[in-house]
C-alpha cells in the first residue's frame, strides 16, 4: 500500500470530491455549460471496501482493477472497478473515469452493463458494476478456437440490439471489441468499457463540462479495430463502432481480427489498405455482412445509411434472428475456462486485498501479433526496426517500458517449466529487451538477459507454437496458442542482427 501524507490525502479527497460533481447536458454546441449538480441513478454510497468480500480479479485494465465482490449485508454479488486515486490523477485519467461513471449512470438496456453504486476511501474509487461472470467473447473465441456462424450471429445480433440502443442515444462507443463485450452467467452479451465513448452534438445524454462533441479526433480504441478515417485524423462517427462490429465479427468466424498483424504499425498499413481476406468456408451471407461494415466511407457502412438499423438488421446474414427477442432467446453454450493447472500460484486466482493501492498495468489480450506470411524477412526487419519510432497505442504496458522506449511484439504465453506451465506475458521492446510479466499479479518477472550475439542469446523455433530462448544460464521454453513461434524468432533476431 502506498505511504500518503495526511494533507495530501485530504486534498486528493476534496479534489475527487470535486472531479466527480457532474453537470447537466444542455445541447450547446462545442463544450457543455455548466449547471446544477445531478442526482444519480447510481448513488455515492458510504461504503468501504471491508463491506465485501472480494474474490477472484475479473482483470485489469490500464488504470483499475475488477474483482469479484459479495456485500457482506446483501450477498449481492458486484464486478467492483477499483481505481487508484494517485495513479488515475498521475496518469490523466481522471476525465475517463468521470465519462464513464457519468454515461454508465444514464444507460438503460439490458446489453449495457449496469453501474450500481460508487464510493471511495482515501486511495482508491470504487465502481460496483453488474458480473459479468461468463467472462469476455474474447476468450470464448480463443476457447472455440473459432465459433461456428450460428453461435457469432447470436452475439452479432446482440451486439447490433445493443448499438442501435448507444447510438440512439448519440453515444459513439469507440472501443468495441472481443474483449469488451462481456457475458452473463447464460451467454448474453453487454457491452463494457465506457471509458471512450464521445457524445455527439444530438446526444441527450448529461455529460461532462467542457466534454467536445463531433470536432473531437482524438486517436483512441484498440489498434486492431480502428478504421481507416480515426487513423486519417477524421471526426468520430457512428460509423467506427459499426467498423468495429465488423472486425469483431470476423474474429468471431476466425479466430483472429481481420488486419491482425506483428505490431500496430503493420496493422495500420494493413488498415489503410484494407488489406481484408475471407477464408473459404465463409458462407456468402457472412462475406457480404463483413464487406459492408468495412467499407472505406463510414457513412456507406451498413447501420450508418439512411435506411440506419433497419438496414443492418434486415441483412440475410442475420435471417432468422428475432430481433425483439433476442434478449429472451437462448445463448451459445459457454466453453468453460481450462481446469488445466497453469500457474503453481497458491492463492489461485482469488485476489489479495493488499493490491489495492498499488500501481495498476493491465492484463490484457495481447496486441494482435503474427506476421502477414506474404510479408518478406527484409521487409519485415524494416518495419520493425521503423516500429520503434511509433508511439505505442495505448499505454497499457507502460509500467514496463523506460521513458522513450516502445513495445515490438507482445504475447501473452505459456512458460513451460518441469513441474507445471506458468502464463507470462512476453514483451520485446525496441530498446532492445525481452521482459517477462506475470499477467495475474501484474508484476515484472525479470527481463530476459539480452545479447546481440547469438552465441549467448538465441532462439529456437521447435513448432509453430513452441520456442525456446537460450541464454549462458537458463533455456526458457514457451508455448504460443496464437502459433507465434517463427515470428518471435524473426522479431528477436532483427534486432540482434541491427
Ligand atoms: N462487469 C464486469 N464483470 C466481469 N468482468 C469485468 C467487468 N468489467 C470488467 N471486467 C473485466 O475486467 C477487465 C478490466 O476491466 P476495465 O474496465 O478495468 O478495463 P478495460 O476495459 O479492460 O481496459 P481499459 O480501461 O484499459 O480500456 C476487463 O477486461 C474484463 O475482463
Amino acid at each position: 500500500m502506498m505511504a500518503i501524507g495526511e494533507g495530501v490525502r485530504e486534498e486528493m479527497e476534496k479534489d475527487f470530491e470535486t472531479m466527480l460533481r457532474l453537470q447537466h447536458n444542455h445541447g450547446q454546441q462545442g463544450s457543455v455549460q455548466r449547471s446544477n449538480s445531478i442526482t444519480f441513478r447510481a448513488p455515492q454510497e458510504h461504503f468501504t471496501i471491508d463491506d465485501f468480500e472480494l474474490g477472484k480479479m475479473y482483470g485489469a485494465g490500464s488504470y483499475s482493477k475488477v474483482v469479484r465482490a459479495k456485500k457482506n449485508d446483501t450477498g449481492n454479488v458486484y464486478a467492483l472497478k477499483i481505481m487508484d486515486k494517485k495513479f488515475i490523477a498521475k496518469e490523466n485519467k481522471i476525465s475517463y473515469v468521470k465519462l464513464e461513471r457519468i454515461v454508465l449512470d444514464q444507460l438503460d438496456h439490458p446489453g449495457v452493463i449496469r453501474l450500481y453504486f460508487t464510493f471511495q476511501d482515501s486511495y482508491s474509487l470504487y465502481m460496483a458494476l453488474e458480473s459479468c461472470e461468463g467472462g469476455e467473447l474474447f476468450d470464448q473465441i480463443i476457447r472455440k478456437v473459432r465459433l461456428s456462424e450460428d453461435e457469432a450471429r447470436f452475439y452479432a445480433a446482440e451486439v447490433v440490439d445493443v448499438l442501435e440502443y448507444i447510438h440512439g442515444v448519440g453515444l459513439i462507443h469507440r472501443d468495441i471489441k472481443p474483449e469488451n463485450l462481456l457475458l452473463t452467467t447464460d451467454g448474453h452479451v453487454k457491452v463494457a468499457d465506457f471509458g471512450s465513448v464521445k457524445p455527439t452534438r444530438a446526444s441527450k445524454l448529461t455529460v461532462l463540462p467542457n466534454t467536445t462533441y463531433d470536432k473531437a479526433c482524438t486517436f483512441v480504441g484498440t489498434a486492431a479495430y480502428v478504421p481507416p478515417e480515426v487513423l486519417n485524423s477524421c471526426p468520430a462517427s457512428f460509423g467506427n463502432d459499426l467498423w468495429a462490429l465488423g472486425c469483431t465479427l470476423y474474429q468471431m468466424l476466425t479466430g483472429s481480427s481481420p488486419f491482425k498483424d506483428a505490431s500496430e504499425w503493420l496493422i495500420f498499413q494493413r488498415i489503410m489498405a484494407r488489406d481484408l481476406k475471407f477464408p473459404d468456408y465463409f458462407s456468402d451471407e457472412a462475406r457480404d455482412l463483413i464487406d459492408k461494415l468495412l467499407d472505406i466511407e463510414p457513412t456507406k457502412r451498413l447501420g450508418a445509411g439512411p435506411q440506419g438499423y433497419a438496414a443492418l438488421k434486415m441483412h440475410p446474414f442475420f435471417r432468422g434472428i428475432d430481433w425483439k427477442n433476442i434478449r429472451k432467446s437462448a445463448a451459445p453454450k459457454l466453453a468453460p475456462e481450462s481446469t488445466v493447472v497453469e500457474d503453481d500460484d497458491p492463492q489461485g486466482s482469488t485476489w489479495n486485498l493488499s493490491h489495492i493501492g498499488d500501481g495498476c498495468v493491465p492484463q490484457l489480450p495481447p496486441v494482435d501479433a503474427s506476421f502477414n506470411s506474404a510479408t518478406s524477412s527484409s521487409e519485415t526487419q524494416s518495419h520493425i526496426s521503423k516500429l520503434s519510432k511509433i508511439d505505442s497505442f495505448d499505454s497499457k504496458w507502460q509500467e514496463f517500458l523506460e521513458p522513450g522506449e516502445s513495445i515490438v511484439m507482445i504475447s501473452k504465453l505459456k512458460k513451460l517449466q518441469k513441474l507445471t506451465n506458468k502464463k507470462v506475458q512476453l514483451i520485446l521492446t525496441d530498446k532492445p529487451k525481452l521482459v517477462c510479466v506475470d499477467p495475474s499479479k501484474v508484476m515484472s518477472k525479470g527481463n530476459i538477459i539480452w545479447s546481440g550475439n547469438s552465441r549467448d542469446m538465441s532462439i529456437h523455433v521447435t513448432s509453430s507454437s513452441h520456442f525456446k530462448i537460450s541464454t549462458p544460464k537458463k533455456v526458457l521454453s514457451f508455448e504460443d496458442a496464437k502459433q507465434q513461434a517463427w515470428q518471435w524468432k524473426i522479431a528477436v533476431e532483427s534486432f540482434q542482427n541491427h
